[in-house]
């Protein structure tokens, strides 16, 4: 029997679009003798729609288009789609409206309603706020033959459903387990509706965990993740199956749709193995697909086709141009120059490679006299005062306005350029470089921007060379070194990944080695400065622990870890 993953990339609430791709592939999928199609997590209305869901018309709409769905799957294929349902006795009891579903069609008919029953409420996950959960794992029967019995059994489960084995973890996640249900009820093979998000090597983990469950469950495992950029999420795709070894017979594309077709031999009662899209070797090359599909997604999904950014001959706006010119083309992308009086030549100089090399487009608004107007306005109030702070980010906010306006003026997405790093300690004006719609690199850490563009220029210089030896700085003021004001990076970057994504206390980071002065002036900078990451825009997700919807803090709050 051939099965079919649709590996698509739907956009949240457009309920026409996605279901038009679903009947596309189904179409694809019978003209290639396909019976059983698979397509990720709430496929119909793209994951996650978040509170989109309370929207009663967004549910029922939701519905009705997998009713018309179901009229129109073609014939001979059985097709998984991903749904919100109704719970029908949520206003009754005081259970959760919906449950996050499955739904089979077959022959013209919603044949059957799965739901999932382990709902993540973790990191970027707050699916209980939605759903019930489902209360048994079932399974669906697929007629092979018109013979009677001739039918396979599959075992349906929906993302989280699978993330419970307990072996594999070294302990119980929850305390139901659909696949240890799905099997004792003797079905033939497990699939799996996933959207689960990238991270840095996330596929590593996702199939270490598919493969050590198969071979634990001596059972073939399909699995169907869907592919796009979701605001901060990135999906990665990577769709992929196993046989009762636990051995990968097949893989779809990283960052791309694909519609990949596999066999299940009943005489075998296994899966057949089929071609194997390999995964990227780098970590670089990974996470620069990440950023170009995060980026393009964002644009397109948000209704832009171009995207202007702030040029300083600087390593992360160099960097966010390359992306950007991948995602969007380098037609779309507009590179400004505002030189001030602290900027080095070097920035112009630096700046203007980096146009060539990518062949986007520029302007230069050198910005002196601007800020000779805003000092001059400012004198009567600042009078008596010296050369700082406030003076330092005019410079920030006058770049930032002249950015919005041609924004606004002729219809650009503004990409800011802050990396992990500086969001991390707030070394980023509020209203001046961290305006902007999509922060491109804010999950990005320094030391992997650095590595990143090094990859970049593995064939050719892309980021001019000098952009890569020189040292960082904001250049708001005579002679100014990021390294003035912070640690070196190498330093830095590792007590952030300790205290934000590890989530270790100062002396636990101070007891790994590091000088407590240095910890305690970050994880100072930290705490302090969420009042500025609560006003950034939303940053693309790449570790496993961003400053997005996974990281909830208060901002006036006394604690702090020292
Ligand atoms: N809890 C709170 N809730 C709401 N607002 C709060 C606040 N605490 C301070 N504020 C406000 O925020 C202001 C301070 O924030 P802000 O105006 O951003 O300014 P601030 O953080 O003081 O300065 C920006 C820093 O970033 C550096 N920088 C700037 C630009 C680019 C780069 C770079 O490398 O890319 C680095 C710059 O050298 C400087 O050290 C305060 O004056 C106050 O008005
Ligand atoms: N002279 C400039 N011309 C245009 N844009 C600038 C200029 N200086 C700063 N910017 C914008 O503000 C952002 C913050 O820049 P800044 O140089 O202060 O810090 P940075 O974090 O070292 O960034 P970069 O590595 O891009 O220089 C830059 O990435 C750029 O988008
Ligand atoms: N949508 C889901 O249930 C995703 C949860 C899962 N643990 C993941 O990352 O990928």
């Amino acid at each position: 029997m051939k099965i079919a993953i649709a590996q698509l990339n739907p956009t949240i609430g457009d309920l026409e679009k996605n279901a038009q791709q679903i009947l596309q592939a189904a179409q694809e999928a019978e003209n290639q003798g396909v019976r059983l199609l698979l397509t990720p997590e709430l496929s119909l209305c793209g994951y996650p729609p978040k509170d989109l869901l309370f929207n009663h018309s967004f549910i029922q709409k939701m519905n009705k288009k997998l009713e018309d769905l179901a009229a129109r799957i073609p014939k001979n294929i059985a097709v998984l789609v991903g749904i919100a349902t109704i719970n029908p006795y949520a206003s009754s009891s005081g259970e959760k409206p919906l449950f996050n579903s499955a739904a089979c069609l077959e022959n013209g008919e919603i044949k059957q309603i799965f739901s999932k029953r382990l709902l993540p409420t973790y990191d970027v996950f707050d699916e209980a706020r939605y759903f019930e959960p489902g209360e048994e794992s079932e399974f669906y029967k697929i007629q092979l033959s018109s013979e009677k019995d001739d039918y396979l059994s599959i075992g349906v489960t929906i993302c989280e459903d699978l993330w419970n084995d307990e072996l594999f973890w070294g302990k119980r996640q929850y305390l139901v387990n659909p696949m240890k249900d799905l099997t004792n009820l003797g079905v033939d093979f497990i699939v799996n509706l996933s959207a689960s998000p990238y991270r840095v090597s996330k596929q590593k983990l996702r199939e270490a965990m598919l493969s050590h469950s198969a071979k634990h469950y001596n059972i073939p495992i399909v699995y169907a993740n869907q592919i796009g950029g979701n605001d901060d999420l990135i999906f990665d795709g990577n769709s992929v199956a196993f046989n009762r070894e636990g051995t990968v017979i097949c893989r779809a594309k990283s960052f791309e749709t694909d519609l990949v077709i596999l066999e299940f031999d009943p005489e075998k009662q296994d899966l057949l193995p089929t071609s194997i899209v390999s995964l990227p070797e780098l970590e670089e090359a990974e996470i620069w697909s990440a950023l170009v599909l995060g980026v393009k997604d964002y644009t397109n999904k948000c209704g832009f086709t171009k995207v202007i950014l702030g040029l300083s001959g600087g390593i992360d706006s160099s960097l966010v141009a390359a992306i950007a010119t991948e995602a969007v083309g380098k037609e779309n992308v507009l590179g400004v120059l505002m030189p001030s009086p602290f900027s080095s030549e070097y920035s112009i100089i630096d700046a203007e490679k980096l146009v060539n090399n990518l062949g986007i487009k520029s302007e230069q608004l050198p910005i002196v006299e601007v800020m000779d107007s805003y000092e001059e306005l400012l004198k009567p109030i600042f009078t008596g005062t010296s050369f700082g702070i406030a003076e330092e980010n005019l410079q920030s906010r006058i770049r930032g306005t002249l950015l919005m306006a041609i924004a606004n003026k002729f219809g650009y997405l503004l990409l800011s350029t802050g990396n992990k790093s500086e969001m991390a300690v707030g070394y980023c004006t509020l209203y001046g470089d961290m305006n902007g719609g999509l922060a491109v690199i804010a999950d990005v850490p320094k030391t992997r921007v650095y590595s990143l563009c090094h990859w970049l220029n593995r064939n050719r210089e892309i980021i001019p060379y000098n952009v890569l030896i020189k040292p960082p700085s904001a250049e708001l003021k005579p002679d100014q070194l990021d390294q003035d004001s912070l640690p070196p990076y190498e330093i830095l970057d590792d007590i952030i990944e300790r205290f934000v994504n590890e989530h270790q206390s100062s002396t636990e980071i101070i007891q790994a080695g590091h000088d407590p002065i240095v910890v305690q002036q970050v994880v100072k900078l930290i705490t302090r400065a969420e009042f500025k990451r609560k006003q950034a825009p939303p940053g693309l997700k790449i570790t496993d622990r961003a400053f997005g919807t996974g990281w909830r803090m208060p901002i006036a709050s006394r604690w702090l870890d020292q």
